[in-house]
């Protein structure tokens, strides 16, 4: 619970491993063989070496297609709105994130009906999805209603002889399909599902993430006003123009220099974000703290950090409840100096975990996150037409991104050229 003691779990991490506990929930959620069982030597560390694919270089790539994908669905979905269009909000980011990841990561479905391909998964997703804090309580799916088929269902689709008529995937994914052809013992099936349960790691926190930044800036005009200000700004200086074609590119530096879009959405993570962080014992030790204090661990035992404790922090965070979109600005650039007690925090934001278990992805969900309101808010007029308050369902506490317990409503509209 203590903030200044995470840096001494977080740092010993070769005896405090996550690995074990990981693979064991997630091979049980998502029905691949564990990995820790020694029949696939390597494996897990061969997919841990491909996550540089998300990182550097290969980053900028990967997020330019997902721009250029959320715009052609932006196009495709919202280009019509000349007048008010009203839709939920979640339902909308859901629609929109979805369909721009999977056709980023894994590639274009090349039917004439492939935005309905790619819809049916969704469905499917989102109804497996409403299953997943159950199946990660470790309740049999069998006690689950239709999410063993659906399930089942959304693992064939990521059959090989599926995924190889998609167009255009990235990296990452290709690079994960030749790991597994070298595992012989890794049935046609199994790969399949570690292929959705990369989907699943891809999108299952990045839409609800993505609905909460979008929700808190509507209800708060001054930070609307002031992002879409940056915005316009942005576009103005590079000489790009919105609308009516949808061709805006932004580069690592613009996208990391938006500071108050990047204060905006850290302060809705902060929020909104509540992932445990576990740790498991590999051996008996003496876990040293700070200030001459000791734990006796046993082999076995388990550690959990839970820095939604942190993020709700009266003395780091004045107001923890709050929502201050410029929490995260300092004299117009980045703060990243926090204190709690009058004294500095190492870490004071972690969505995204930590150390060995931090989020590969974190770089691409923050651009793709970053890109998508980029572009609703460059296009789009945007605004509530319900006033209900819509609060975080704490039905998966500890799981990463807590859902919204209600959709709401809100309308959009292509903003006028002149403005
Ligand atoms: C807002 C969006 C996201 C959040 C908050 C988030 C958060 C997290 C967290 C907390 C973990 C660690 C889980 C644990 O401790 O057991 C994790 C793991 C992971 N995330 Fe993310 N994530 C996000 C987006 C993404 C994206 C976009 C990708 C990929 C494209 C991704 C890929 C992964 C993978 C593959 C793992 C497992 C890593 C491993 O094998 O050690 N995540 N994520």
């Amino acid at each position: 619970m203590d903030p200044f003691q995470y840096v001494y779990v977080i740092r010993n991490s070769k005896q405090l491993e996550f690995h074990e506990f990981a693979d064991k929930m997630a091979s049980k959620t998502f029905d691949y063989p564990a990995l820790s069982k020694g029949k696939f030597p390597d494996l897990k560390e061969n997919l841990h070496r491909i996550y540089q694919y998300l990182q550097g270089k290969p980053l900028d790539i990967i997020s330019d297609h997902m721009m250029k994908n959320l715009q052609d669905i932006f196009e495709w979905k919202c280009s019509q709105a000349t007048d008010w269009e009203t839709e939920k909000m979640y339902k909308f980011c859901c629609s929109v994130m979805f369909e721009a990841s999977f056709v980023t990561l894994y590639g274009r479905v090349p039917a004439a009906d492939g935005h309905k391909v790619i819809s049916e998964i969704r469905d499917k997703f989102i109804k497996f999805d409403a299953s997943f804090p159950y199946l990660a309580a470790n309740i049999p799916i069998e006690l689950l209603g239709a999410t063993k088929k659906v399930r089942k269902e959304l693992i064939h689709h990521f059959l090989l002889q599926n995924m190889t008529k998609w167009l255009g995937g990235s990296k990452v994914v290709q690079a994960r399909q030749d790991i597994f052809e070298k595992y012989e013992l890794l049935g046609d099936y199994d790969k399949a599902a570690h292929h959705f349960a990369f989907l699943w790691a891809s999108v299952g926190n990045t839409i609800p993430a993505t609905f909460w930044a979008m929700y808190y800036l509507l209800r708060h005009p001054e930070a609307l006003a002031a992002v879409r200000d940056e915005i316009d700004h942005l576009l103005q200086s590079t000489g790009q123009k919105r609308g009516p074609t949808y061709n805006i590119h932004l580069t690592r530096e613009q996208l990391d220099n938006l500071v108050y879009l990047e204060s905006a959405l850290n302060e809705s993570l902060r929020m909104c974000s509540s992932s445990m962080n576990i740790r498991i014992s590999q051996e008996d030790f003496i876990l040293k703290l700070e200030g001459n204090q000791e734990v006796g661990l046993r082999k076995g035992d388990w550690i959990a950090l839970y820095p939604q404790i942190l993020h709700m922090d009266p003395e780091v965070y004045e107001d923890p409840k709050e929502y201050k979109f410029d929490r995260y600005i300092e004299n117009g650039r980045k703060k990243t100096t926090f204190y709690k007690a009058g004294r500095k925090l190492k870490y004071f934001l972690m969505p995204f975990g930590s150390g060995i278990s931090m989020c590969p992805g974190r770089f691409l969900a923050m651009n793709e996150m970053k890109m998508f309101l980029f572009l609703l808010l460059a296009h789009f007029d945007v605004e509530l037409v319900e006033n209900k308050a819509v609060r975080l369902d704490n039905s998966r506490m500890g799981l990463g991104i807590l859902l919204p317990d209600v959709d709401i409503a809100f309308r959009y509209k292509l903003r006028s050229l002149r403005k």
